[in-house]
């Protein structure tokens, strides 16, 4: 058995929002649904949001309430406020994951929130969890930081400023801590910098890397966390998505991309390749236009 990456499919939330074509809830849980049988496990499958900044993720709780529980699958809810997680705690989402913006920029663009704001916003979310942990049912947390490798309004990131954010969101005992490249400006030795930085800032948390392929540098900028010992990555089926108060983002590292290179490398992803092309197809159907993915162009290899 080769080393076990974990990929957390974001295609039904980050995939989708960013795109012309609003999907209806109901193929929003289609889409779940063919993702977890190409062998998805951990899948962001709604975001709570509000539907006038972002309609393609409008009747996030329509999505959920078709996707009864299972056991072995997490479905994941991307939260911004206090409110966002009211919402994710009454649809029983598995996981909520808070997203946090590196630069008072971005993070008062996308989610009208400076940085300590958005801290105190996620220490208040981590209290209620705290408080509501002995009763049962309580969702699993994670935070996602974006604009990790630059920021579209402030330029470059540094890894102090990087290492500082880690820091304060370890201290407040999140497990697991996301590091995004929101605008893909990211390059392999930067990633080594900055996993490093921030497994010396909270070491007791697991790191998760977010990748967009902006500039053609995300799936060696995921070679690069997969040596600096990266264990979960996350990945967008047909490489779809993007952040839509990020000017000029495009989608994330495809999923089916992602499996290939690890298997190739004796990776085990739990992922079925053929399956996870098929579904980039099948999307790229739903949202008018084919997946950018490079799997779905010229398939996998050797050829079954
Ligand atoms: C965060 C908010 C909601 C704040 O929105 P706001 O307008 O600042 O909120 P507010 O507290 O001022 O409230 C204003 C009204 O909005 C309502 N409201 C308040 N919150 C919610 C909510 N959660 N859901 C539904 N309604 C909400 C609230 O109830 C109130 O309603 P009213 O009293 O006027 O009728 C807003 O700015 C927003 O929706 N932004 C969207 C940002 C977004 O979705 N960005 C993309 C996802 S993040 C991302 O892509 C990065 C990531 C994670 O992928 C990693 C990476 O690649 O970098």
């Amino acid at each position: 058995m080769g080393r076990f990456i974990q990929i957390v499919e974001v295609g039904p939330r980050d995939g989708l929002q960013n795109e012309k074509v609003v999907l209806e809830p109901a193929v929003r849980a289609d889409l779940v649904r063919r993702l977890e049988q190409a062998g998805a496990k951990r899948i962001e499958a709604v975001s709570f949001v509000h539907p006038k900044y972002v309609p393609q993720m409008a009747g996030a709780e329509e999505v959920m309430a078709a996707l009864p529980h299972e056991a072995g699958r997490s479905r994941i809810g991307l939260v911004l406020n206090g409110k966002g997680y009211d919402r994710a705690l009454a649809t029983g989402v598995d996981e909520v994951n808070v997203s946090v913006a590196a630069t008072d920029g971005f993070g008062l663009k996308n989610q009208g929130l400076a940085v300590k704001d958005q801290l105190a916003m996620l220490g208040e979310i981590v209290a209620r969890r705290h408080n509501a942990e002995a009763s049962e049912g309580a969702p699993s947390l994670s935070a996602m930081i974006s604009c990790v490798w630059g920021c579209p309004f402030e330029g470059e990131v540094s890894v102090d400023q990087v290492a500082d954010m880690v820091g304060a969101i370890g201290e407040m005992g999140v497990g697991e801590i996301g590091l995004a490249d929101t605008i893909g400006a990211g390059d392999p030795w930067a990633v080594t910098k900055k996993v490093e930085a921030a497994r010396a800032a909270a070491p007791d948390a697991t790191l998760r890397l977010h990748f967009h392929d902006t500039r053609n540098t995300g799936l060696a900028n995921a070679y690069a966390g997969v040596e600096a010992g990266i264990d979960v990555l996350d990945a967008s089926v047909g490489g779809i998505g993007g952040c839509p108060f990020a000017p000029g983002a495009t989608g994330n590292i495809a999923t089916e991309d992602l499996v290939y290179m690890l298997a190739r490398g004796g990776f085990e992803t739990g992922y079925d390749l053929d399956a996870l092309i098929a579904t980039a197809g099948w999307i790229g159907e739903a949202i008018g236009r084919p997946a950018p993915s490079a799997l779905s162009r010229a398939g996998g290899f050797p050829r079954a």
